[in-house]
């Protein structure tokens, strides 16, 4: 057995958006979103489920802090719905939406819990979506408009700010797999927006600074790691292109304000000619205080002429996987970590998620997942392991603190920590629960 410790000043806590959770969807003025369409689109999503209710924090928020407080958590990381601020986008601001988060944050702060606050976490309000949403490049002013009135209104409540939530999802699983909202499948169109989603980025961070806003900013790209096959070139470039897919694709513009060049050619190879106007690189390289970073997963992969975008196919190596069926890949997470750093320095990070579905039942007012306990136990380890090694972590949020409307997976797929009962909503803890209360009050666990 070994004791996995972490540093003193080490942060945690949960995380979970706004579409997931809140339910609430035609209260308050909040405007319809691409996820309200998309999730009411039949064959969309699992079982025909949406957010209308899902857990409704919305109005259930105090019960949900009281089991944050509970936890023992530092730091609880949430979205906010943008059409709740602005139902079409901009235009006149909707004060019981502002009057929503500050009842939120309000109490989040009265029980010592830091908020973490993304501003996009994917609901895109479908006005905007009429108008183009991000392959039209007014989608970003809009949204540096309500960064700006985001900034102005909670400046001082929040210290803790991210811009975007997974831009690979929102630009290429959304817009060229198409399984996620609007569901576009060209490619040349998710790599036109994943550009003007970092426009919006880079834009929005720059207002941050010309506004002079207490705390801090950055953004929350999710990540993946293949581990090759073999040390055959073919094989080390197949998982490096899956890699930069995720990271230098994103990462390169803005820590070092030009895209990776083999992707561009790849991607050049694919028919894909990106539109970059005049001071777009410039703005996009805006630095960032800190660096949120999402992991689940990973694999081993070997090269694949023309196999999918990338050239590459997964080598079954009979891992154990999750209740969703992704593998259980720790070692991705350190080796990502480490790559991150090799790459951009020590900049600060936040693991802004990491978690799995396991789908286990209460029985008898107990939900018995150890499963999910042993996720938290092997990918804990490993980012131990990678702090050790140099990687500046500064903290580690859970996803999620409850279960939640997995997107297109609908209800069927649970990642909480606490289980919520879709027909009652009642929430029960489970066994992870108390397992990650007990590391957070130790700063450490035995392995
Ligand atoms: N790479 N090629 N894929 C080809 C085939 O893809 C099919 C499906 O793909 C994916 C890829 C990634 C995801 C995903 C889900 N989460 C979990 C959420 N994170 C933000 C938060 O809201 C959580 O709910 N993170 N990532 C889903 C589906």
């Amino acid at each position: 057995m070994s004791i996995i410790q972490f540093p003193k000043d080490m942060k945690w806590g949960t995380a979970t958006a706004s579409y997931q959770i809140e339910g609430a969807t035609k209260e308050d003025g909040r405007g319809q979103t691409i996820w309200d369409t998309f999730s009411k689109t039949p064959g969309n999503v699992l079982n025909g489920d949406n957010g209308d209710v899902a857990c409704n924090s919305y109005h259930r928020y105090e019960e949900d802090v009281q089991i944050m407080k509970e936890l023992g958590i530092d730091v609880y990381r949430f979205s906010v719905a943008w059409s709740r601020i602005f139902p079409e986008g901009n235009g006149e601001v909707n004060q019981k939406g502002l009057d929503y988060y500050h009842r939120l944050i309000d109490e989040l702060l009265a029980n010592g819990i830091e908020p973490m606050c993304t501003l996009y976490h994917w609901d895109l309000p479908q006005a905007l979506q009429d108008k183009g949403g991000w392959n039209n490049r007014e989608t970003i002013d809009a949204f540096v408009n309500y960064a700006e009135t985001m900034f102005k209104e909670f400046s001082g409540k929040i210290n803790y700010w991210l811009t975007l939530n997974e831009p690979w999802c929102i630009s290429f699983l959304s817009n060229y797999i198409g399984v996620h909202a609007p569901g576009n499948q060209d490619l040349q169109l998710a790599t036109q927006i994943s550009h003007h989603l970092l426009l919006a980025h880079g834009e929005t961070v720059k207002k941050f600074r010309d506004l002079n806003i207490k705390g801090e900013i950055g953004f929350a790209p999710n990540t993946t790691w293949l581990e090759p096959f073999s040390n055959q070139q073919e094989d080390i470039d197949a998982c490096k292109r899956e890699v930069a897919w995720y990271v230098e694709w994103f990462m390169d513009p803005v820590f070092k304000g030009e895209y990776p060049s083999f992707m561009v050619d790849w991607f050049k190879k694919k028919g894909v000619e990106l539109v970059i106007e005049d001071g777009d690189m410039e703005a996009i390289n805006q630095p960032i205080d800190f660096l949120g970073i999402n992991y689940y997963t990973g694999h081993v992969a070997r090269y694949k002429e023309n196999e999918g975008l990338l050239d590459w196919e997964m080598v079954e190596m009979n891992y154990d996987r999750t209740d969703i069926g992704w593998p259980i890949f720790p070692q991705g997470f350190y080796n990502v970590l480490t790559h991150i750093t090799e790459s951009y320095g020590k900049v600060p990070i936040y693991i802004t998620e990491n978690g799995s579905c396991y789908n286990d039942e209460p029985e008898n007012g107990r939900v018995k997942d150890d499963g999910r306990i042993n996720y938290l136990q092997q990918h804990l380890t490993a980012l131990s392991g990678a702090i050790k090694s140099g990687v500046n972590v500064k903290g580690y949020l859970t996803w999620s603190l409850m279960d939640n409307f997995e997107w297109a997976e609908g209800y069927s797929k649970r990642f909480g920590i606490v289980h919520v009962n879709y027909r009652t909503l009642e929430r029960t803890k489970k066994d992870s629960y108390y397992w990650f209360k007990q590391t957070i009050e130790n700063n450490w666990f035995e392995n």
